[in-house]
């Protein structure tokens, strides 16, 4: 279990976290959602004391993460920049990061085979593509078998492959009762893995919900309508019980409503459909307009939209 609390980092005049506090539970993937410049990857580093607070504190399982014996042993992290010497091999690597943390030599290898790393383990790492530099990462993050483990944005610049290992990989650790924490700018990515979220904007607390209540929260479906005829159709809806919404476009949206009524009532009443199309909203959607108030950089155009 991670616990932050009130948690703030400023650089100069910047406020990169403000005020946050939340708790990562264990044996699950939580995902840490928000946009560019949200204030995700310096939380993650206030988690593993590589940045200090201006305020607030970090507790993992109770204990400040200076207090922690070998930390590789309780928290395992794979950040955004990667800190391999790129003239070492894979397995030097890790055997270094072992040593350091009096973990036994048996463990590289373990941890090499979890990650497809083993044939290529005495290759130098500079030479590796970024899935592998990943999977090497990840070897490292695992390397002291911790309960906790936190990946900042670990989908990023992957291929469909990777991408697939990756989310299976993080749910299998949390089946297996680890706290796992993810960071991401991708709602979509997140749906497909994440089973709590944490949402900041600006440093600051958005949401903090389970997957299944921000898609019920935030994804319905509606059947859109376009026809020659509004009056008649509108007519024709209301009798029937139906509540429908104008859109701009002169069509109409029916909130979880049945196409096949709707065609059915249009065509008894002889009323022309040009349009009769099921929709959903999309996560994406939903969290874009969470967040939209806080995105950090944004173009002149989607600035314009706005006003
Ligand atoms: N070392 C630093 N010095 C000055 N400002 C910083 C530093 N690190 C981060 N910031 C600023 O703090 C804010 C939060 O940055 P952070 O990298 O934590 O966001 P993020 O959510 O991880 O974004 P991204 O998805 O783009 O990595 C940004 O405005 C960033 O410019």
């Amino acid at each position: 279990m991670i616990e932050v609390h009130e948690l703030t980092k400023r650089y100069g005049d910047t406020v990169a976290v403000d005020r946050l506090s939340f708790q990562v539970p264990q044996g699950v993937v939580t995902g840490f959602l928000g946009p560019n410049g949200a204030g995700k990857s310096t939380t993650m580093r206030m988690m593993l004391d590589l940045d200090r607070p201006t305020s607030g504190s970090v507790s993992i399982d109770g204990k400040q993460y200076r207090q922690l014996n070998e930390p590789l042993k309780y928290i395992g992290a794979l950040l955004e920049a990667k800190a391999v010497h790129p003239g070492r091999t894979a397995r030097n690597h890790l055997l270094w990061l072992a040593q350091s943390n009096r973990i036994p030599v048996s463990r590289v290898n373990e941890v090499l085979d979890l990650v497809g790393l083993r044939e290529v383990a005495s290759r130098r790492s500079g030479g590796f593509s970024l899935g592998m530099g990943q999977r090497l990462g990840i070897a490292a993050a695992m390397l002291g078998d911790p309960r906790i483990m936190l990946f900042d944005e670990p989908v990023n610049g992957l291929d469909p492959e990777g991408i697939l290992w990756v989310r299976t990989l993080m749910k299998s650790l949390a089946q297996e009762g680890r706290t796992v924490f993810v960071s991401s700018h991708l709602m979509s990515e997140m749906a497909l893995t994440a089973h709590h979220l944490v949402v900041i904007g600006r440093g600051r607390l958005l949401a903090n919900l389970s997957m299944n209540d921000f898609i019920s929260q935030n994804s319905h479906s509606f059947v859109r309508i376009r026809t020659p005829q509004p009056e008649a159709l509108l007519d024709a809806l209301a009798g029937a019980g139906i509540s429908s919404t104008p859109l701009s476009d002169g069509g109409f949206e029916i909130v979880d409503g049945d196409p096949a009524a709707v065609g059915d009532l249009a065509r008894d009443r002889g009323i022309a459909l040009h349009e009769l199309s099921p929709q959903r909203a999309s996560l994406e959607e939903a969290f874009m307009q969470m967040t939209a108030d806080s995105v950090e950089y944004r173009t002149g155009a989607e600035q314009k939209k706005e006003h």
